[in-house]
């Protein structure tokens, strides 16, 4: 939890409690239904919880965006944003049912009524809804794109443009090369200093029909 605190100080005390509250909620709704692996559970806050918030380093949500979580299994990167960013809208989806359970669990749990969970696939999200679709660990950029393309809005009320924001690692040269010019990258070690991460990039592709 002091993790969080170091490279998120300004939080609310509702905050500091919903990001305290997740280790227990997770210990136990990961003892029925695995969503975390056993090693990771240890290093929920930095492996998971720090690593989702990366996001809010590339980008800080206005009140009333809308934001869908593509394959959130238990989660993530959705419930920590929903926390760092009680006002916007976090529609969470995974195609998992048990998965979207822990998940409607803990946010029930924490009081988030910024959150809806439903067991649902991308490829089947409701059209030009959201500005922002992000994801985790879920699939490659391009079938990912075309799963989601069509529920991206066409309105943008950020810098950064209307588009998907995936937290990925490895080499991404050749998933990225078909977006050339497009595409950012983010590196999350610029904004946090440890080195724990296997996923180290945010990757931002803009995909607003008025881009
Ligand atoms: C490796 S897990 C990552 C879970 C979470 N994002 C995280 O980082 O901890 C990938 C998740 O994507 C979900 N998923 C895969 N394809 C999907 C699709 N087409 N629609 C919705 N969810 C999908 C899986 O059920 C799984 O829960």
């Amino acid at each position: 939890m002091e993790i969080i605190l170091k490279y998120f100080p300004d939080l609310t005390e509702r905050q500091r409690e919903q990001f305290a509250q997740l280790e227990e909620l997770y210990r136990v709704w990961n003892a029925q239904i695995n969503v975390i692996s056993r090693k990771d559970i240890d290093a929920l806050y930095e492996r998971h919880v720090l690593h989702s918030l990366g996001i809010a380093k590339v980008i800080q949500f206005r009140p009333g965006t809308t934001i869908l979580d593509v394959g959130t299994g238990g989660g993530f990167p959705g419930i920590p944003l929903a926390i760092l960013f009680p006002q916007a809208h976090f529609h969470l989806i995974d195609s998992i049912g048990k998965k979207i359970k822990v998940v409607q669990e803990v946010t029930d749990a924490l009081k988030l009524p910024n959150v809806v969970a439903e067991k649902a696939r991308a490829e089947y999200v409701e059209r030009a809804n959201y500005e922002f679709v992000l994801s985790r660990a879920v699939t490659r950029l391009a079938p990912f794109v075309d799963w989601v393309r069509h529920g991206i809005s066409p309105n943008s009320f950020h810098e950064l443009k209307n588009g998907v924001l995936c937290l990925k690692g490895g080499d991404l040269a050749d998933e990225i090369s078909e977006y050339k010019g497009r595409v950012k990258i983010f590196d999350l070690n610029d904004d946090f200093e440890e080195e724990f991460f296997e996923t180290k990039k945010v990757v931002y592709v803009p995909l607003s029909t008025k881009n």
